[in-house]
């Protein structure tokens, strides 16, 4: 095992590799975006290229998609696939619902269009994702450029009658021009520190003019395989109400963990 990853690093990729158990030969797989889906996208190239497992990957972004094509994934659009059986993405957060906030790497409006087009979600996420109540991690909401600011104000307005504790909101910033997600569009975060009822927040953002899409998924994730630094590999399936610990050895997966480090 390479000294320069870090543990977190190693859970990330011990989620990954865990999840690739979900991918069967001929499927159709959504591809998240982040540093925890690059991993995943990087052993499912592997498998590939080297097991012959034939795979239509439908990324989440143009990083993953630039990504999927280097390491020798058949990448479709969305509306070639039409429909996938399954989506593997990473996230910022998630309950013990297995409701989550996604957006933190910005393309959230994709993710949630593919994971909900999947007859199964999966997430991949290292132990510090796990939370009791949404909402630490600032909430990113996809605004259209026209008139953003006074989207924001609205969706200020609108935090104010709802269960939340926090009410700043920023616009994302790519140094000092706005953050422009795959479809053009600017995000605003939200801090809220705390979301009472994720549900609710989630259909009244997105009844405002101006907002396209927000960054919680609810109802939508089917299973998390949470990663450890050490290789232990929890899975908990939601549907099934099934928690399975496994353990993904270090020392076995060295050649490919350190290949695909680079
Ligand atoms: O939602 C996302 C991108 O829009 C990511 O899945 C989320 O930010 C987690 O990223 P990472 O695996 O790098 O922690």
């Amino acid at each position: 095992m390479s000294a320069d990853l870090s543990p977190i690093d190693k859970a990330k990729f011990a989620a990954a590799r865990r999840a690739t158990d979900y991918v069967e030969d001929g499927m159709r797989v959504g591809l998240g975006t982040g540093s925890t889906a690059a991993w995943l996208v990087k052993c499912l190239g592997e498998m590939v290229r080297e097991d012959g497992l034939r795979l239509t990957g439908v990324p989440t972004s143009s990083r993953t998609a630039a990504l999927a094509r280097e390491v020798g994934i058949k990448v479709v659009s969305l509306d070639e696939a039409r429909w996938l059986d399954l989506t593997i993405d990473g996230a910022d957060e998630y309950d013990s619902n297995l409701n989550l906030i996604k957006g933190g790497g910005g393309a959230l409006l994709q993710e949630k269009i593919v994971a909900t087009a999947s007859d199964q979600m999966v997430v991949i996420a290292d132990i510090s994702k796990q939370v009791d109540t949404l909402g630490a991690f600032p909430l990113p909401v996809e605004v259209i450029p026209f008139g953003w600011q006074t989207t924001k104000v609205l969706i200020e307005e609108t935090l104010i009658g709802l269960d939340v504790l926090g009410r700043d909101t920023s616009l994302r910033l790519n140094g000092e021009r706005p953050y422009v997600t795959d479809e053009g569009n600017y995000i605003l975060d939200l801090h809220l520190n705390r979301i009472g009822n994720a549900r609710q927040l989630s259909l009244v953002l997105n009844q405002i003019p101006g907002v396209v899409e927000n960054g919680l998924f609810i109802d939508v994730c089917d299973a998390v395989v949470i990663g450890y630094g050490d290789g232990r590999v929890e899975v908990r399936d939601i549907n099934e109400g099934t928690v399975e610990e496994s353990r993904i050895d270090f020392l076995e997966t060295e050649n490919l963990f350190t290949d695909l480090a680079d």
